[in-house]
């Protein structure tokens, strides 16, 4: 896991590591314009290319002097500087790097006011006015330079943050900030970079790291992490040799009416790739034919009023509930009859989650450790409108605390929320998989995990990255034309083999 810290715990880490690695201020500065420097020379090898600095006179602007410097001795010769000079105090840092800047050839402009900036033809721009210092929204000056930058419509590289954005905090309506095209951020994604509102201010970005002391970051507890592979990795269980179908559980896909059928299908059948020793679909008896036909593998229990008393519910492992189901009374039906009978933790998704939003009395049915798998307009119906995804956060680890369960909110890093208070952002997944079905297939993973005996918290956190990273490898470079929910399913057993290997 990487550990995502807030600014201010992030300023802890930075003093800690200056304390005890131990390392001049200046220096872990100079580290951090390097880790910058040879992620900008990966993206921009062109040597020729004529390059504007933005620098504050914090300590992100002392470290667009470094930049500025470094880029220079790696043979960027066509660097310009321009100081803002807008207020704030200078720091240290940020002395000592403009006195070592003025020993090199290269033009430095200092600015008492946004005025000052005429049109702005270098190809690239890099914003190091300010970073994680920021403490409110910005105006005057800044806000005039920031809107002057965005205007000239030039790529721009931000250092650390876009200047105004605000890193981990709920972002404030009409901020002003930098539209970049790219973020080289130090040492971890900074929460808000990992929520839609960070769209258009972080088009992209990239973490370098700069050696931050990882014991003490640890021992901070942030609730935040980002998943990786070596995560996954290390959860997963391969076969073994003298197995069988009975060593992988049994999974029932609660799914599906008549015109819904397709998510049923797909459930079921992303739950069969992902593993589980069998799978039985409870469906209409209208979808029997579809079922047997798309995917003889798995089984079938007819949804009849006569059957709600005829399953042996103890025989399974995992169970979902909701993919295609509708929001009738049926519904209602089968979501009490569930969670009265299956003692384990479950999936409940889609139409079951709006069953569950109407019915709030159910909520007290669920068992402990089930997992819910909302969309956004889903988690909105279940907890009340959010005004932006900051808060969704919140409201995610709250619940998710309170009810001991575990949210999976979906998204393009998708967010889940445990019981234990931690929150977790997927870092596979793209929009070429944002369409119809896409989450019945996840739904249908992470139940093939339950019934194999996975804990709930490895099911949502190995099932959403699994899932995401059978999208990335399908998805077409550009990632912006459509993946097929079921091709994803079919990709799932591929993914684990590389993650296994
Ligand atoms: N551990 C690391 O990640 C390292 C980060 N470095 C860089 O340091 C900046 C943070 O520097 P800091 O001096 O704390 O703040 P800023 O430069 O972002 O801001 C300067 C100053 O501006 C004032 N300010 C805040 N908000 C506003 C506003 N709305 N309008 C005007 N002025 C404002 C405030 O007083 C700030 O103190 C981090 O982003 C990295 O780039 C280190 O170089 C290496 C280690
Ligand atoms: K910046």
């Amino acid at each position: 896991m990487r550990t995502i810290l807030t600014s201010g715990q992030i300023r802890q880490a930075d003093e800690y590591t200056i304390t005890h690695e131990p390392i001049a201020s200046v220096d872990l500065m100079e580290r951090a314009a390097r880790a910058f420097v040879d992620e900008f020379a990966k993206r921009y090898p062109q040597k020729k290319l004529t390059i504007a600095l933005y620098c504050g006179t914090g300590n992100n602007g002392g470290d667009g002097l470094a930049i500025a410097r470094l880029l220079y001795e790696r043979g960027y010769q066509e660097v310009k500087v321009t100081v803002a000079h807008f207020g704030s105090r200078s720091t240290n840092d940020f002395d000592e790097n403009l006195r070592r800047l003025r020993s090199r050839p290269i033009p430095l402009k200092e600015i008492s006011s946004a005025v000052e900036v005429g049109t702005e033809d270098s190809d690239i721009i890099i914003d190091a006015l300010l970073g994680t210092g920021l403490n409110k929204p910005i105006s005057g000056d800044f806000e005039l330079l920031v809107k002057k930058l965005n205007d000239i419509r030039k790529p721009v590289v931000s250092v650390d943050i876009p200047t105004g954005f605000f890193a981990d905090e709920e972002i404030p309506e009409n901020a002003a900030c930098i539209k970049s095209e790219l973020t080289i951020t130090f040492q971890q994604p900074k929460i808000n970079f990992l929520l839609p509102e960070s769209f258009p201010a972080v088009k992209e970005w990239v973490a370098v790291d700069i050696g931050l002391d990882q014991q003490f970051i640890q021992q901070l507890g942030s609730p935040y992490q980002y998943i990786q592979a070596e995560d996954v990795k290390a959860m997963l269980k391969k076969r073994e040799r003298f197995s069988n179908k009975g060593s992988y559980g049994h999974a029932l896909i609660v799914a599906g009416q008549p015109e819904t059928m397709g998510a049923a299908l797909l459930c079921s059948a992303a739950c069969v790739h992902a593993g589980a020793g069998l799978t039985t679909a409870y469906i209409p008896q209208s979808g029997l034919f579809a079922l047997n036909s798309y995917m003889p593998e798995i089984m079938a229990i007819v949804r009849d009023p006569k059957s709600f008393t005829q399953i042996s519910w103890s025989k399974f492992s995992g169970l979902a509930i909701g993919p295609g189901l509708g929001q009738d009374d049926e519904a209602l039906t089968l979501l009490k009859l569930v969670t009265a009978h299956f003692q384990k933790p479950m999936v409940v998704d889609a139409d079951a989650l709006n069953v569950l939003a109407k019915y709030k009395e159910l909520w007290r049915f669920l068992p402990k450790g089930s997992i819910l798998t909302p969309h956004m307009k889903e988690f909105d119906r279940l907890f009340g409108e959010h005004k932006n995804w900051r808060q969704r956060v919140e409201t995610a680890r709250q619940w998710a605390q309170e009810r001991e369960l575990f949210i999976v909110l979906k998204n393009t890093y998708t967010i889940i929320a445990t019981p234990e208070g931690k929150v977790y952002f997927n870092s596979t997944g793209n929009p070429a998989m944002a369409t119809g079905g896409m989450g019945d297939v996840l739904t249908g993973v992470i139940s093939a995990l339950l019934s194999q005996n996975y804990t709930p918290a490895e099911a949502c956190l190995a099932g959403v990255y699994v899932h995401g990273l059978a999208g990335d490898e399908l998805a077409l470079p550009d990632q912006r034309h459509v993946v097929l929910p079921h091709k994803v399913a079919e990709h799932v057993p591929v993914v684990l083999t590389k993650l296994m290997a």
